[in-house]
């Protein structure tokens, strides 16, 4: 038995669904590097973590896997952009059933939208990344595009890209607007390597939410950035993390919230209850070990079982 000594393994029930995740890949194929703090990168190493990642989830027989985002790295030379994106969601595809992507800022400084979400296979309408499925009757996904209002990925001239950039004036002083330098506490997240939900997106989700209320089904919320300042760094959060918890929490029929960015990842559960789960990085393993995981999802909770680095946690709901 995988698991500790919890309700989910007390009850010895079977999983309604389960599915594998796995973050911030950044696979390019260069020399290994650091972040600007000085954490190691293995950008070539990834790779070889997604190829073990989708092994154990064939053998494992999982129903779906959701990739948090950040398919290649920034660094990845541009002219090979497209053909690394390939090479991964190839990688991707030897999974035998549906993956669900989302993109994050790494994935944005390599292809626009309108080129990067059909190779996703992202649903997508005006370039908005943001969807919804339902794997299992009593149970709705919903996957955030964290970079909607974002001064990436979007053309220079678009509203989102200049409302972008009229916010990170606003809120971060800094000549450089990826430098947090001077802002405090939370306030660190007023990067430009973050992004937010835009107006429409969260009457989108306000909808999907009170649908699922009515529905009486339990909802799990994906997005690339984390929603939680327990369970992220300051300087990974969404900017409009507040706004989009405000309307989670007008509802109880979120359980889980998951996401990336913050390589080193996290765990906390909010005054309302939600649990929040930020991924370990699969790009910072050293060679031979691993982040990834299976979750094995219940009716009252979820069992996740992590490779290596990527921690294991229950959640009850
Ligand atoms: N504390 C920090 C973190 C980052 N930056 C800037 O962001 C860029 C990307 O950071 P990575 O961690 O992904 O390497 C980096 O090049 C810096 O410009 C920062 O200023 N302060
Ligand atoms: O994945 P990166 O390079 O955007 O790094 C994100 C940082 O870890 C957020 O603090």
């Amino acid at each position: 038995m995988p698991y500790g000594n919890g309700i989910i393994t007390a009850q010895a029930k079977q999983p309604l669904v389960s599915f594998g995740v796995i973050s911030d890949v950044q696979y390019a194929d260069i020399p290994d590097g650091r972040s600007f703090l000085g954490t190691p990168r293995y950008y070539r190493n990834s790779l070889l973590v997604l190829q073990k990642a989708v092994q154990k989830w064939n053998e494992r027989k999982l129903n779906f896997v959701i990739n948090f985002g950040d398919i290649i790295d920034g660094f990845c030379p541009k002219p090979h952009s497209l053909n690394a994106i390939k090479k991964i969601v190839n990688e991707f595809d030897a999974f035998d059933g549906p993956v669900y992507h989302m993109i994050g800022n790494h994935c944005l400084y390599n292809l626009p939208r309108e080129n990067l979400l059909p190779i996703l296979n992202i649903p997508s309408r005006d370039g908005k990344a943001y969807y919804e499925f339902s794997p299992t009757p009593e149970f709705r996904f919903v996957v955030l595009d964290g970079y909607d209002v974002s001064a990436i990925g979007w053309p220079a001239n678009h509203p989102n890209t200049i409302k972008a950039l009229d916010f990170l004036n606003e809120k971060n002083p800094n000549s450089d607007k990826n430098s947090p330098n001077g802002l405090v506490g939370p306030d660190r997240r007023f990067l430009m390597f973050n992004g937010g939900v835009g107006k429409e997106q969260i009457e989108w989700l306000d909808f999907v939410l009170e649908d699922a209320t009515r529905s009486n089904q339990k909802v799990v919320v994906c997005c690339h950035l984390p929603l939680d300042p327990c369970a992220s760094s300051n300087e990974a959060l969404l900017w409009n993390y507040d706004e989009v918890m405000e309307v989670v929490h007008r509802y109880g029929c979120v359980k889980v919230c998951i996401g990336g960015h913050a390589h080193k990842g996290g765990y906390a559960v909010d005054s309302y209850g939600v649990h929040h789960r930020v991924l370990e990085a699969a790009l910072e393993c050293p060679p031979g070990t691993n982040a990834f995981g299976c979750v094995d999802l219940f009716s009252d909770g979820l069992f996740l079982t992590g490779k290596d680095r990527l921690a294991s946690q229950e959640m009850v709901f």
